[in-house]
């Protein structure tokens, strides 16, 4: 929490104002930030200084991992995040590639596990890794990611978080995780969350330790519109205790999570939060 805060006033004492084309707004911007989660520790980092939606971050990342491409597959599973860009933006609106109402296109997890290759077919991603990792391989290039250029054209948003690369030392799972834009009042806050899970879940269904996971980010900004709602309320309020966070442990494998595995299989004990704020999205 500490280290969420500390970013958002950095943006604040020290970032530039930046015109973005693509959404018509400016952002308060500053390049590069590294946050680590001690997730074997269990440091939980949720954002205690308004009410976090934490489910819909774990919903989101779930169906990264099992491929979905469409919002209304997101919706099932708990979340509605993907609604506005599936089907409110009218770039995409217009675009060839747009199969019709909550299509995403080629984005995300429907890339990453499905990735094309130059000399025909696809590769599974994540089967492969969860593969190695659990026979105890680390062949160095355990990576997991969703950034294709030549398949950006054909998906509603560009990746964000864009790339998960895990790592073994032992017993001791470690990730890597890049993300090359990012909104730090509405985003971050679900992205902290996902790269703990990611990292607390591949070592549960791998069988090893989770150690640390490694969180960079390229452009961190805050919207123009976000701005007195951070400065003046959320920055005004002291962060409470974290809470701990649990999952199912009858969850062991990759298929687990791609059948059966809903929100009802993770809980938080001891959340305190203040009260919610209502960021404005930018679509
Ligand atoms: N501008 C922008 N920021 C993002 O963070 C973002 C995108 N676009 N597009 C793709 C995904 C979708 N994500 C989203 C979308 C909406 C919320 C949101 O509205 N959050 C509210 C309510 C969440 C809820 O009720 O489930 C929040 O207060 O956190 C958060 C992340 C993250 N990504
Ligand atoms: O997981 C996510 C997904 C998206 N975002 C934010 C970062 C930007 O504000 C927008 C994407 O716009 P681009 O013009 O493609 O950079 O969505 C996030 O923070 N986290």
């Amino acid at each position: 929490m500490k280290q969420y805060l500390d970013l958002c006033r950095r943006i604040i004492d020290e970032g530039e104002w930046v015109a973005n084309e693509r959404t018509g707004k400016r952002c308060l911007t500053v390049i590069n930030a590294d946050l680590t989660y001690d997730v074997g520790a269990g440091e939980f980092p949720l954002v205690t200084t308004r009410k976090s939606y934490w489910k819909s971050a774990i919903a989101e990342m779930m169906g990264y991992l099992r491929g979905y491409d469409n919002a209304a597959d997101f919706r099932a599973l708990g979340t509605k995040t993907w609604d506005a860009n599936a089907n409110e933006n009218q770039t995409w609106l217009n675009n060839p590639y747009r199969k019709g109402e909550d299509d995403m296109g080629l984005c995300y997890g429907a890339i990453g596990r499905n990735f094309p290759k130059p000399d025909g077919g696809t590769v599974d991603q994540l089967r492969q890794i969860v593969d190695d990792l659990s026979k105890g391989v680390d062949n160095r290039g355990e990576i997991f990611t969703f950034y294709h250029p030549g398949a950006l054209h054909m998906a509603c948003l560009r990746p964000c978080m864009y790339s998960h690369h895990f790592s073994l030392l032992g017993d001791t799972l470690y990730l890597n995780s890049t993300q090359r834009s990012c909104d730090v009042p509405l985003g971050l806050n679900f992205n902290m969350v996902q790269v703990y899970f990611l990292l607390a879940i591949m070592a549960q269904i791998t069988g090893k330790k989770p150690g640390k996971a490694y969180h960079k980010i390229v452009n961190a900004h805050i919207y123009e519109d976000q701005l007195e709602l951070m400065r003046d309320v959320q920055l005004k309020r002291e962060p409470l205790a974290v809470p701990t966070f649990k999952i199912n442990p009858a969850i062991k494998s990759l298929e687990d999570l791609e059948t059966w595995v809903t929100l009802d299989d993770f809980e938080l004990e001891g959340y305190e939060f203040h009260d919610p704020i209502s960021y404005p999205f930018t679509v």
